[in-house]
């Protein structure tokens, strides 16, 4: 930043820098000579200072140390700070452009500082400085006098004009330089020719000013008067060497007026530090005691008090302060008003005007008077050493003020330290609750954090639950559906079902009664056939009865015939006179299956309700028992070619069972007894020592055997092997005729049961042979066998002539066969009567009286 301002009348630009420092300097263009005269005057100027600058440094070297000089030397403080500058540390470069020399750049070597000048725009040379005290003059080619925020220094090279500029000076100092300025204005240079006259008489004067300035004290700090001198004495012999008086006045009076003005800076400067820290103290009061303010506690009132009577102590250094300030006007205004000589500074106006010699020794004589008023800068330092004086008492009140409030001050501060440390211990409590907290908070956190987690993964299971059973939900619904379908199927199924079932009921009762229609169609069958019936077998010739050889001899001499026109007639071939009627007559060659074809609707009869009894009658060996019971396997007792009556009987009572199950409910029982020699034997109890003695009882018109064993069977394999079993514990013995001849007869009982009650019965009577005494050895054996079958063939007789019909007269108690057979034998029973016969010839006679026995009518 540079602004344009006048001073002295002329244009001055000045510079203002970031420290708020400013230097105001001339524009070269008004330094800058124009006339050739002048061309050649600097270029002289130039030579003749380059020779007295040679000339200079020998004479420095021939001269003692000033005072002043030695003062520096011994002054290690103003040594550091003020510095003589030797030509030797100046490095400056010029420039020449036609009529004007200009500065491109100055450097001064001061231990670490340094000083440059350059040149800036073509128009301004100017010089930055930093913080440096140099006290200087007489330099060439140009003059360095600087300070604390200020600088003086400019000089055109020309010679023509000497400049001093300071920002830092005040009002009234400004004014004076004004002055001194203006004074100068009118002054003419009066040309080289008279100059070393006015540097004899300038020297003249500026020796006796030295003598008169020796006795007078210094008032810039008693120590610079002799160096004041010393300078203008070496200033004086740098004009001489120079040959330029006027400027060495100039530069003397500068040099004066500059230490004047370095006091006037450091009582400004320690002015100002005193206000700034009666300011500052203030402002800690008033800071002071705005925080008191805000306790409202007697201590801190006390400390109110104290802070505002020492905020009047402060007041009253102002008010002193103000006093100071008025003094300082005094003094300035006695520098307006004359009491200062004004400094005349030579001053060439314009390039083309002459020296005149008589303006010059006038100038002489002003610049003479300056070193005389020099003495009347006695006064300032008595004043300035009462104000000084006053100063001191001023700050010695001030501290002893300080002092006793720094007591007050110290002693509350040592209570409010021991506050702090109070607080100090309470903070640490705090802060020890504050980690107890925190740790509970961190297990708060890690707590909340794990169940957290916990709830999380319990939502996240929870969801799998709900999603699982949102599943379920669906594939139930899906099947509840299905259910649906299926229960609706159902019940269609089931309306369906139950016509079928009523369409079977209605088939059952039609079957129910269809059998009943048969039933009695059967009945009224077997009634008109009779209730008695008797058929007739004949035993084939067996292998074992005839050699191969004479089979077909047997086969011719069979004494058995059946009648050709009626098969139901048996002839004798020995006895053409005998004939034997029969309801039907198996001869050798039928077989176990037509023999049970004819007698299985007496089995239908015992179904139905009736006791039937099949009877199997003939003489040893002529096959009762194979009619009856047929050959077993050995290891079953399943049905065979074989198989009898009796295991034929059992197949097809269970098959009917079987049938009629859904209207019948029947069960069977077995029960086996042998009557030997009239004696009853329970063939199912095989242990003799439990054998109890049967006895046979009428009971509500029924024939039952005491103590006889009755065994429920459930199936026909169950009732054979009863039959099997008992069969082997039956009486046998050896015959002529057979090697295991039935000498007792062997009733096997079943008895039919339908819803509990004894509805019908079965007697299937293997009787003993009934071949004569003389074919057995056992008489006693053979006559009860005879009297059971006599008894059984009256009874036959009886039954077979419609003449017995009343059942008393039937003796039946005659013998125990026929008491046993009873229930069986006459009334509304049915009885059916094999007879088998052997028909070789040597059975011939048993064969006729078989015949006989039996046969139901002869022809
Ligand atoms: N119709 C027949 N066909 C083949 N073999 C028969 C026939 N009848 C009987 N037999 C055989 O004749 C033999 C004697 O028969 P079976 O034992 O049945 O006579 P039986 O009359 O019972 O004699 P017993 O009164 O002495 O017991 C047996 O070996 C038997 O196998």
């Amino acid at each position: 930043m540079f602004s344009k301002t006048k001073r002295f009348g002329e244009s001055l630009i000045t510079f203002e820098f970031a420290n708020k420092k400013k230097i105001s300097l001339p524009p070269s263009s008004q330094r800058v000579s124009k006339s050739p005269q002048k061309d050649q005057f600097s270029l002289n100027l130039q030579q003749d200072l380059q020779q007295q600058r040679e000339s200079k440094r020998s004479n420095y070297t021939k001269q003692p140390q000033s005072p002043y000089s030695q003062r520096l030397s011994k002054s290690p403080t103003l040594k550091s700070s003020c510095k003589r500058i030797n030509e030797e540390d100046i490095e400056a470069k010029y420039s020449t452009n036609k009529n004007r020399i200009s500065i491109n750049s100055v450097q001064i070597n001061m231990n670490s500082s340094a000083i440059s000048a350059k040149k800036e725009k073509n128009q301004t040379d100017y010089i930055n400085y930093e913080n440096q005290h140099i006290y200087s003059s007489g330099l060439k080619p140009n003059n360095f006098t600087s300070r604390d925020n200020s600088l003086i220094i400019k000089k055109n090279l020309e010679g023509q004009r000497n400049i001093l500029v300071d920002q830092n000076l005040q009002e009234g100092e400004k004014k004076l330089f004004q002055e001194e300025n203006i004074s100068q204005n009118g002054q003419n240079y009066e040309g080289r020719n008279n100059q070393k006259q006015n540097e004899e008489k300038s020297l003249n004067r500026l020796s006796q000013n030295r003598k008169n300035e020796t006795s007078v004290d210094n008032p810039f700090n008693k120590l610079t008067n002799d160096d004041f001198f010393q300078n203008k004495e070496n200033i004086f012999y740098e004009q001489e060497e120079e040959g330029s008086l006027q400027q060495k006045e100039i530069q003397k009076h500068n040099k004066t007026l500059k230490k004047f003005k370095d006091l006037r800076y450091k009582q400004k400067f320690q002015r100002q530090s005193f206000l700034d820290s009666t300011q500052d103290q203030d402002q800690l009061y008033q800071t002071l005691i705005e925080s008191l303010g805000q306790h409202d506690n007697q201590s801190s009132k006390d400390l109110k008090s104290i802070f505002e009577k020492e905020k009047l102590n402060t007041t009253k250094t102002e008010s002193q302060n103000d006093t100071k300030q008025q003094i300082n006007k005094a003094i300035i205004n006695q520098q307006d008003q004359g009491e200062f000589s004004i400094i005349n500074i030579p001053f060439k106006q314009k390039k083309d005007e002459t020296i005149n010699s008589k303006q010059q020794k006038n100038q002489l004589l002003q610049d003479l008077t300056i070193c005389i008023d020099y003495q009347n800068y006695s006064k300032l330092p008595n004043d300035q050493s009462n104000i000084q004086n006053t100063y001191n008492d001023y700050q010695k009140n001030f501290q002893t003020n300080n002092e006793d409030n720094l007591t007050i001050l110290q002693q509350k501060l040592q209570e409010q330290k021991s506050k702090i440390i109070n607080l100090e211990e309470l903070v640490e409590q705090k802060d020890e609750k504050i980690k107890n907290l925190e740790k509970e908070i961190f297990q708060l956190k890690t707590y909340y954090e794990c169940k957290d987690k916990h709830q999380q993964n319990y939502l996240n299971n929870c969801l799998t639950n709900y999603l699982q059973l949102q599943a379920d939900y669906e594939n139930l619904k899906q099947s509840c559906d299905q259910n649906l379908n299926a229960q609706q199927a159902y019940l269609i199924q089931r309306q369906e079902q139950e016509q079928q079932l009523k369409l079977i009921q209605e088939l059952k009762r039609q079957v129910i009664e269809s059998e009943k229609i048969v039933e009695q169609q059967h009945e009224q069958i077997i009634q008109f056939r009779g209730n008695l019936r008797i058929f007739c077998r004949i035993k084939p010739v067996l292998d074992y009865e005839a050699e191969i050889k004479y089979r077909e001899q047997i086969q011719s001499s069979l004494t058995i015939q059946i009648n050709q026109r009626h098969k139901q007639v048996i002839e004798l071939r020995q006895d053409e006179n005998a004939k034997f009627f029969f309801d039907s007559v198996f001869d050798m060659n039928s077989t176990q299956e037509d023999v049970f074809n004819q007698t299985q609707p007496f089995i239908q009869c015992a179904l139905n309700g009736d006791q039937i009894a099949i009877i199997a009658y003939g003489q040893t060996g002529s096959g009762k028992t194979y009619t009856m019971e047929g050959v077993y396997d050995k290891e079953n007792v399943a049905i065979n070619s074989q198989s009898g009556i009796l295991p034929r009987t059992a197949a097809y009572l269970f098959k009917e069972k079987e049938r009629v199950h859904i209207h019948r409910n029947l069960v069977f029982s077995v029960g086996v007894i042998e009557v030997y020699c009239e004696e009853l034997r329970d063939l199912l109890q095989t242990d003799e020592k439990i054998q109890q003695k049967l006895e046979i009882l009428q009971l509500n018109k029924r024939i039952k055997v005491v103590n006889q064993v009755f065994q429920v069977v459930k199936n026909a394999e169950e009732l054979l092997s009863l039959i099997k079993k008992s069969s082997m514990n039956r009486i046998t013995d050896k015959t002529a005729q057979n090697n295991r001849s039935s000498r007792s007869h062997c009733i096997y009982q079943i008895k039919i049961f339908e819803n509990d009650q004894e509805k019908g019965g079965i007697n299937i009577v293997d009787l003993a042979g009934s071949e004569s005494f003389q074919a057995t050895s056992n008489k006693r054996e053979s006559s009860f066998i005879n009297k059971s079958l006599t008894t059984l063939k009256r009874i036959i007789t009886m039954l077979s002539d419609r003449q017995f019909l009343v059942q008393s007269k039937i003796p039946y108690r005659e013998s125990k066969l026929t008491r046993l057979l009873q229930d069986s034998l006459g009334g509304n029973s049915k009885t059916l009567v094999f007879v088998t016969v052997c028909p070789l010839e040597e059975n011939f006679v048993q064969t006729k009286e078989s015949l006989k026995f039996i046969s139901k009518a002869t022809f």
